[in-house]
C-alpha cells in the first residue's frame, strides 16, 4: 500500500512509497545524471525544488561526504524509481521527505511536455493524498522566492588559500558550488567567498582580480544586490560568472533573461564554441537563460540543441561567463580549462 504520494500540478496525485518521511513542496525538476546524486543533492541550485532523478538507481554506490558541494541537502525533496537504504538514511538525518517506487520516467516526460510544474508530496505513516495537495495549493512559484539568496550563501566573508600565489577572486556567493572554489584554490587562487548582498564598497576594500558571480537558485532578477554590483564594478574588475553568474552579468549589462519551458538537466547538454566549431558535452541544471545578452556581451557559445546562449563575452571589458557548470561534479571535466581562462583575465 502507498504510504506517500507526490501531488502534481493539474492536481494528478501519483502514489508512491516513503523513503524519508515529511512533507515538502517545490518546483518539480529533473536531471538526467546517472551518477552524482551526493553532489547534485548538496547543490545550492535546487533550493525550493524537488529533484526527480530519472536514471532508475539512485545510491548505488553510496553516500560519501567528499562528494559533497555544500554543507547540507537543498531539494526541498528526492523522488527516483528505486533508492538505496544509503540514501534514504542520509536524507532522512537530513529531515528531507524522499519517495521512490513511482514512474519516474511518466513524470519526466510530463515536466518535458507540459513545461515546469509545482508539486506536494507527503511521506511517511501519516501521508495522504489531501496533505500532497495542500502542500501543492501553497507551492510557490520560483521566481516568487525574491529573497533566496540569504538562504543559500555565506553570512560573512570566508577566504581560502589567503597565501595563494595567484590571482584573488571575489566570488559572489549566491549558492556557490564547494567545486568552483576548489577549483579556483587549484590554481592557487585566493578566493573571497562573499555574501549575495555584497556592496561595491567592500568589493573596493578587497581590490580583487576579479569579481565572479557564482551559480545559484531561483531567478536572476531577484539578485538585485549582485546585479547593482556588476553594474558598478564593470570595466574596473574581469568579471566572470557561471548559470545564475551568467545570467546575472547579462541583466546587469542591459540584457535579460526568461524562465525556460522545462531548463537544461542533465550532463551531456552539447555547447558549441562559435569560434572554434568545438562541440563538448557539459553539466547543466538552470530553469531560466539569457533570452538577450544586450549591446556589451558578444554570445561565444551556444547549446547545439536550442540554441540559447552558453557562454558570453566581452574582450574589452574582460568579461567571461558559462551557462553550464565547467566545474562538473557531476559531470563531464571537459571545461575546467574555463577557470584558466578566467585567471588569465586576472594576470593580463
Ligand atoms: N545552476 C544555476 O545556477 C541555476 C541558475 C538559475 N537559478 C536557473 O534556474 O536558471
Amino acid at each position: 500500500m502507498a504510504d506517500a504520494y507526490v501531488a502534481i500540478e493539474g492536481e494528478r496525485v501519483v502514489e508512491a512509497r516513503s523513503r524519508a518521511p515529511g512533507t515538502a513542496r517545490g518546483e518539480l525538476v529533473f536531471t538526467t545524471a546517472y551518477t552524482g546524486y551526493e553532489e547534485s543533492l548538496t547543490d545550492p541550485s535546487y533550493e525550493e525544488q524537488v529533484l526527480t532523478f530519472s536514471y532508475p538507481l539512485i545510491g548505488n554506490y553510496g553516500v560519501r561526504e567528499e562528494r559533497f558541494e555544500s554543507d547540507r541537502v537543498h531539494p526541498r525533496a528526492a523522488v527516483a524509481r528505486e533508492m538505496t537504504d544509503d540514501v534514504a538514511e542520509w536524507l532522512e538525518s537530513e529531515g528531507v521527505p524522499a519517495v521512490d517506487h513511482l514512474d519516474t520516467r511518466d513524470i519526466v516526460t510530463e515536466i518535458r511536455d507540459e513545461g515546469a510544474m509545482k508539486c506536494g508530496i507527503s511521506a511517511g505513516p501519516d501521508a495522504s493524498e489531501e496533505a500532497a495537495l495542500e502542500q501543492l495549493a501553497q507551492c510557490e512559484h520560483m521566481s516568487d522566492h525574491t529573497d533566496i539568496g540569504a538562504q543559500v550563501s555565506v553570512d560573512e566573508r570566508e577566504t581560502h588559500n589567503e597565501a595563494g600565489d595567484g590571482p584573488t577572486v571575489a566570488l559572489v556567493d549566491c549558492g556557490a558550488k564547494g567545486s568552483i572554489v576548489s577549483s579556483l584554490v587549484e590554481r592557487d587562487a585566493t578566493v573571497h567567498v562573499l555574501p549575495y548582498d555584497t556592496t561595491p564598497e567592500t568589493v573596493d576594500e578587497l581590490d580583487p582580480d576579479v569579481l565572479f558571480i557564482s551559480n545559484g537558485p531561483g531567478d536572476p532578477v531577484n539578485f538585485e544586490q549582485a546585479n547593482e554590483l556588476v553594474a558598478e564594478k564593470v570595466g574596473d574588475v574581469p568579471l566572470a560568472g557561471i548559470c545564475l553568474g551568467q545570467q546575472v552579468v547579462a541583466n546587469a549589462l542591459g540584457g535579460d533573461t526568461e524562465k525556460m519551458e522545462f531548463g537544461h538537466r542533465g550532463v551531456n547538454q552539447p555547447v558549441r564554441d562559435l569560434r572554434s566549431g568545438q562541440v563538448v558535452m557539459t553539466t547543466q541544471n538552470h530553469g531560466y537563460t539569457v533570452a538577450d545578452p544586450g549591446e556589451k556581451l558578444d554570445v561565444t557559445q551556444v547549446n547545439v540543441n536550442d540554441d540559447t546562449p552558453e557562454g558570453l563575452e566581452n574582450d574589452d571589458l574582460d568579461i567571461i561567463t558559462r551557462q553550464y557548470h565547467p566545474e562538473a561534479n557531476p559531470g563531464p571535466n571537459d571545461s575546467l580549462d574555463f577557470f584558466d581562462d578566467v585567471l588569465a583575465l586576472a594576470e593580463e
